[in-house]
């Protein structure tokens, strides 16, 4: 049994906190920071379309609604890849490892249709700030820099040094944004004792029987493949066809694909952690159930598989995104392409994957092109010795103190993070929000929204945050009961 977890300052050495209580006014303000934030489109269509004057424009905005942080003398501002924003904030102990936190500027599209209100609009309704990005990622981007202001405009001077950076193409790989900022760092020899991007949340209402909320850091992410099929068969009149044509070969062929799930991996990594710190939370015979993998690891795994979204923790997913095939109505079709969107399991990789996909579609005429991939992350420390993991755990506990449970997870999208392996082997994904179902289906959906007490309470977190991570010790080791 743990008795002490967590971390352990030392009081002499330790600058009085700065409360993380703001006025009224300041509350205001943030709140039409981030409604002006969202009325800014930095949409990213594809990696050759990017709405490049609105990142200029974002650029420009943030230099005028946070003065501080870009007057403050011990913060250096850079721009990185013509639209990324990397701030050096030096703190006053260089013995300290510095950390970094992430976000992105950039937003996927969105159409009018569906929406309860423009999408660029940022208008708020019923205490609820609506546009994109507001959950995915201009609330993180803002939170931190809005705490970041609120913090230095009380004089507070950091200890450990820290970086925050901020890409602009996340949404379509992050080459151009945080693969530079992270070539520049190494290039200046930094490593990072750990860093914080998107990708997780307080979860609510996602795992059937469990009532209440529990926090999801996660500590690994998926993998990818975009595999494009392609089929040539010959040309000709439509008149007299073929007994098959490359479209009718390849959507057999990705029918196949779509119906012949991938394993079930349930079984290990960080889910198994989840699970089994999650379980005494359920009523009976859950409970009993989920303390006894060892039995009943079976009926779990199958169970898991019931809901798409924990489905897509215990397996290599399988997404048909593209079809593209037919010149005219009265021409055999001389090509057909589609494009799958495999996410990888933490215990597979993308041979394997690839491996099996084969197995599946198995025929010949079925031409194989990877367009890119990558395996899944390494799994980043979660024990009493590893800062980052512990540092959000603290944190949440003060700021969420109804939530119980804060446990390892796996990010079934990629971040950003990914581009900062060099740096750091402390990579955590965690959003400091409550998340329920419906509030996924707007991520890249329509009507994403943010509540202004959910939007406040993210800045109180960085605002907390950023002071726990001043913590002059390291973590306290894990202590057992005799
Ligand atoms: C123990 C059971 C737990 C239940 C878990 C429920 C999980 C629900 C959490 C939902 C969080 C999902 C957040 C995903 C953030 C992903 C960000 C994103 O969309 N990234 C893009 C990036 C990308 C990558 C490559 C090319 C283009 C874009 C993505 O597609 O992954
Ligand atoms: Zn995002
Ligand atoms: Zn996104």
């Amino acid at each position: 049994v743990s008795r002490s977890k967590g971390l352990r300052g030392t009081e002499s050495q330790r600058e009085p906190r700065i409360p993380s209580q703001f006025s009224q006014e300041q509350r205001i303000a943030m709140k039409e920071a981030l409604k002006g934030a969202i009325q800014i489109p930095t949409v990213s269509f594809s990696p050759k379309e990017l709405n490049t004057t609105a990142l200029a424009e974002f650029g420009e905005y943030i230099h005028k609604v946070f003065p501080t942080v870009f007057h403050t003398s011990f913060i250096r501002h850079e721009v990185v890849g013509n639209y990324s924003h990397l701030f050096t904030i030096k703190g006053s102990d260089p013995s300290m490892q510095p950390y970094m936190l992430l976000a992105h500027i950039d937003v996927v599209p969105a159409p009018d249709k569906g929406w309860d209100v423009p999408p660029f609009s940022g208008l708020e309704r019923d205490g609820f700030i609506y546009g994109r990005g507001t959950l995915d990622n201009k609330n993180s981007l803002m939170a931190i820099l809005q705490a970041l202001e609120l913090l230095l405009i009380r004089n507070y001077i950091p200890r450990r040094s820290f970086f925050i950076a901020l890409g602009h193409d996340e949404e379509i790989s992050g080459i151009n944004g945080a693969q530079k900022i992270s070539a520049l760092l190494q290039a200046r020899g930094v490593q990072l004792a750990f860093v914080v991007d998107e990708g997780s949340f307080i979860l609510d209402g996602f795992i059937p029987y469990l009532k209440k909320p529990f926090a999801m850091v996660s500590v690994s992410e998926k993998g990818a493949i975009n595999l494009m099929l392609q089929v040539n068969t010959t040309t000709g009149h439509s008149s007299a066809p073929p007994k098959e044509t490359s479209i009718g070969i390849l959507a057999a062929a990705v029918s196949r694909l779509e119906q012949t799930p991938m394993p079930n991996m349930f079984g290990s990594g960080p889910l198994m952690t989840a699970v089994e710190q999650l379980a005494n939370e359920f009523p009976f015979p859950t409970n009993i159930v989920l303390n006894n993998l060892w039995l009943f690891r079976p009926l779990v795994s199958r169970l898991m598989e019931r809901n798409y979204v924990t489905n897509s923790l215990v397996r290599t997913t399988t997404a048909l995104t593209m079809f593209n095939a037919g010149v005219k109505v009265n021409v055999i079709p001389p090509v057909a392409e589609a494009i799958i969107n495999f996410r990888l399991h933490p215990a597979q990789t993308v041979q394997e994957v690839l491996k099996l996909a084969k197995d599946i579609v198995a025929d010949d005429r079925v031409q194989f092109h990877v367009l890119d991939a990558f395996d899944p992350l390494p799994i980043s420390p979660s024990d009493d010795q590893a800062l980052g993991y512990q540092l959000l755990r603290q944190t949440i506990h003060s700021v969420f103190p109804e939530v119980n449970i804060v446990a390892p997870g796996t990010c079934i999208g990629n971040t950003d993070s990914r581009h900062y392996l060099n740096l750091t082997t402390g990579i955590y994904r965690f959003n400091p929000i409550y998340l329920q179902p419906q509030d996924f289906s707007s991520i890249h959906g329509i009507n994403e929204k943010i509540s202004v007490q959910a939007y406040e309470t993210q800045v109180k977190f960085i605002f907390e945050f950023i002071q726990n991570g001043d913590t002059d010790v390291e973590p306290v080791p894990h202590l057992h009961e005799l």
